[in-house]
């Protein structure tokens, strides 16, 4: 499908989406939605609520399908955000609008009569009277310089964000589907990805559409292809497709690969910047082998911003691959449906062959318990209904070796311990990696990270949740993270204050399913047990790590107390001591009771050999060399971070192995 300018008025594009049915009964009511229709009329549960956080998930949105895209190749990320503010003078001209001022002034929500903005000006100059007054006075006073002038609803802001990856690009003739068809995308597999539903680009897309009118622009290169694909288009809502204006190939001179996509939307930067900046630092946190650079810019140079985040590591996790269903995560629906795409020919291939965890003879067993209609060699495609449903009741009776994580790619713990330390510089930190566990048939991984202090954490928990390596940034409270850090660890028991503390808890969680509640990928809910129970544990064995931290500082701080105590007390102590040493010596002569050394001490304290002041020296010396001691053995059992430190970064090696030594303080990684 080449060049394509011409643009059928939405008029035609509704006649033709919505043919009459003559068999439709004259009074029914009945009517059908698309699926982009539907998203488009609830696209607040694709985390499109409002024009500014319709920003930060458009952002969001470009942002994992770029990261995607490059570690699909096993590239590097080099991901380049830009968001440009664009007046409404600009927004006008760009769609072709001539520039209205304002004729009828009352028609507008922001109106302020006369007589309205006389009373608030008469009150401003009273405020600023009784300021005057009571500075004069060196009182501060309470009352806002100014009254606020009638708010309108304001103005629409637009906004045209830009994403620029290095990933795999796209095969020309897939794009215009994967932008402009709501649920058509290439990560429906069972296989760990950020992206799934198909959905996220498309709402972008829709809600340019709706606020702005302008199509999306996408760039795109595949390694090694000579050309370039240019394609704009928007999408035809009724009948779920897209709407080419323009689909060419252009020169790839430069050989580049990846993907730049471009949209125009309404937006809201003043109250999202902060939401938008937010996770971007925390994707820096999970992804610190990629490098972000992410630009504002505004007609008003001081607005301006540029952040880079930078790429401390090239150690990339492992692609996550493709695995197939295991026996326990699938119902009617899904057997029948692999039944329908199999290549295989009988029962016996089939089980063995579309599901993990069953062998040949473990299939064979099955296809025994399943009764007498059932052979090893019977076609599969040929089992009925109901033959599938004995199949799909034996599958939820029966015993299966739990699916194995080695499809997933957890961030690794090096990978999670060094984002925190990057981003956070906490004076301590833990992290822990767990085993695969599993829920309904999926496998997952949990890896958690708790710190303890650092830059820009509030007092108290503070939580950061990543899901198949996103953040999650919003429904925080009903999350199973919160939850469980919240209500589920005793903090006191490991010595960590939960109010006056600054606490960082990291829990990171891939799978093949990651069981969000909504299609806008916000928060894990806390209603699986398996989960809840391993991220409970997680943050167990990370605060179990940092109490021995703890303990040992405690200790040191106890131990200088009590030697700052001791020592204020020698001189009171020695010289009670002193008297009654010499009040004895005075009366030893008449006493035989005293032998050996007491009757030798008795008698240097006599001809004053031992004074007042050899016992404060003595005192003195006992407590520095207790200290010494002490201060040695807590050195050599938790290291001495006091000394100067300096944060180095090894270069690794490309394509070597590497081999991770766990310690409840630190994790080594050697190349091998
Ligand atoms: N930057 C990109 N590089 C390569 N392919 C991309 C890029 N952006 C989108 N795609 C392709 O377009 C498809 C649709 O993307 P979209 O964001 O709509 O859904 P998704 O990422 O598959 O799932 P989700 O809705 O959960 O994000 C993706 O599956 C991917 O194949």
């Amino acid at each position: 499908m080449d060049s394509e300018e011409s643009n059928p008025s939405p008029v035609e594009s509704s006649k033709k989406s919505k043919p009459k049915n003559p068999r439709k009964p004259k009074d029914s009511v009945l009517k059908q939605k698309s699926p982009a229709e539907f998203f488009a009329d609830n696209k607040n549960i694709a985390g499109f609520d409002n024009p500014g956080k319709c920003l930060y998930t458009t952002v969001r949105e470009l942002v994992e399908n770029a990261l995607d895209s490059a570690e699909s190749i096993s590239k590097l990320p080099m991901v380049e955000i830009t968001i440009e503010e664009i007046g409404r003078n600009k927004f006008n001209s760009m769609i072709g609008l001539a520039n209205h001022e304002r004729v009828d002034a009352e028609l507008y929500d922001d109106f302020e009569s006369a007589k309205a903005r006389e009373k608030r000006l008469a009150k401003e100059a009273r405020i600023q009277e009784i300021q005057a007054k009571n500075a004069s006075m060196g009182k501060k006073s309470k009352e806002p310089l100014t009254t606020k002038a009638i708010k309108g609803r304001g103005e629409a802001s637009y906004y045209r964000v830009t994403c620029k990856d290095n990933g795999r690009g796209m095969p020309h003739d897939d794009i215009p589907n994967m932008f402009g068809r709501v649920l058509s995308g290439t990560k429906y597999g069972l296989k760990q990805t950020r992206g799934k539903f198909g959905l996220g680009a498309k709402m972008a897309l829709i809600w340019s559409k709706m606020s702005t009118g302008l199509p999306i622009e996408i760039s795109s290169s595949m390694k090694g292809q000579t050309y370039s694909t240019f394609c704009k288009l928007d999408i035809d809502i009724h009948r779920n497709i897209p709407h080419i204006h323009v689909h060419e190939k252009r020169d790839n001179k430069e050989q580049w690969h990846g993907a730049e996509i471009q949209i125009v939307i309404e937006g809201n930067w003043t109250t999202y910047r902060s939401k938008i900046l937010h996770y971007m630092r925390q994707m820096a946190v999970i992804t610190p082998y990629a490098e972000f650079l992410f630009r504002f810019l505004s007609d008003t140079p001081d607005k301006n911003a540029t952040v880079r985040f930078t790429r401390r590591t090239d150690i990339m996790p492992p692609i996550p691959h493709e695995t197939k269903y295991h026996p326990s995560a699938v119902d009617l629906l899904l057997i029948k449906r692999l039944i329908a795409e199999t290549s295989k020919q009988n029962l016996l291939q089939f089980l063995q062959h579309e599901f993990v965890n069953i062998s040949k003879s473990h299939a064979e067993r099955l296809i025994g318990e399943m009764g007498p209609d059932f052979s090893p060699k019977m076609l599969v495609k040929s089992l009925t209904s109901q033959q599938i449903v004995r199949m799909h009741q034996l599958f939820r009776q029966a015993k299966f070796d739990d699916p194995s994580g080695d499809c997933l790619s957890p961030a690794g713990e090096y990978n999670l311990r060094l984002g925190i330390i990057k981003e956070l510089h906490p004076d301590m930190v833990a992290t822990y990696s767990g085993s695969a566990q599993v829920f309904e048939g999926h496998p997952f991984i949990v890896e958690a990270g708790v710190s303890i202090g650092g830059k820009d954490v509030k007092l108290g928990v503070n939580i950061f949740r990543f899901a198949n390596r996103i953040p999650l940034l919003f429904e925080q409270g009903a999350d199973v993270v919160t939850r469980t850090a919240l209500k589920r660890i005793n903090w006191n028991t490991y010595k960590i204050n939960q109010i006056q503390d600054k606490i960082g808890v990291f829990v990171s969680i891939v799978s093949t399913k990651i069981p969000f509640k909504g299609t806008g990928k916000e928060y894990i809910g806390d209603d699986i047990s398996e989960i809840a129970a391993t991220v409970k544990t997680s943050i167990q064995q990370c605060c179990s790590q940092l109490k021995f931290k703890i303990v040992k500082k405690i200790q040191a701080r106890e131990q200088q107390e009590r030697k700052r105590n001791l020592t204020r007390y020698i001189p009171d102590v020695t010289s009670a001591l002193y008297d009654v040493l010499k009040e004895m010596s005075a009366h030893a002569a008449k006493r035989t009771r005293y032998t050996g050394e007491d009757a030798e001490l008795l008698k240097n304290v006599s001809v004053k050999a031992v004074t007042d002041q050899t016992l404060r020296e003595k005192l003195a010396r006992h407590v520095e060399r207790v200290d010494y001691e002490m201060a040695l053995d807590y050195a050599t059992q938790s290291g001495v971070n006091e000394e100067p430190k300096e944060n180095i970064f090894v270069q690794t090696l490309e394509e070597s192995q590497f081999l991770d030594f766990h310690s409840p303080v630190f994790v080594f990684r050697l190349g091998i």
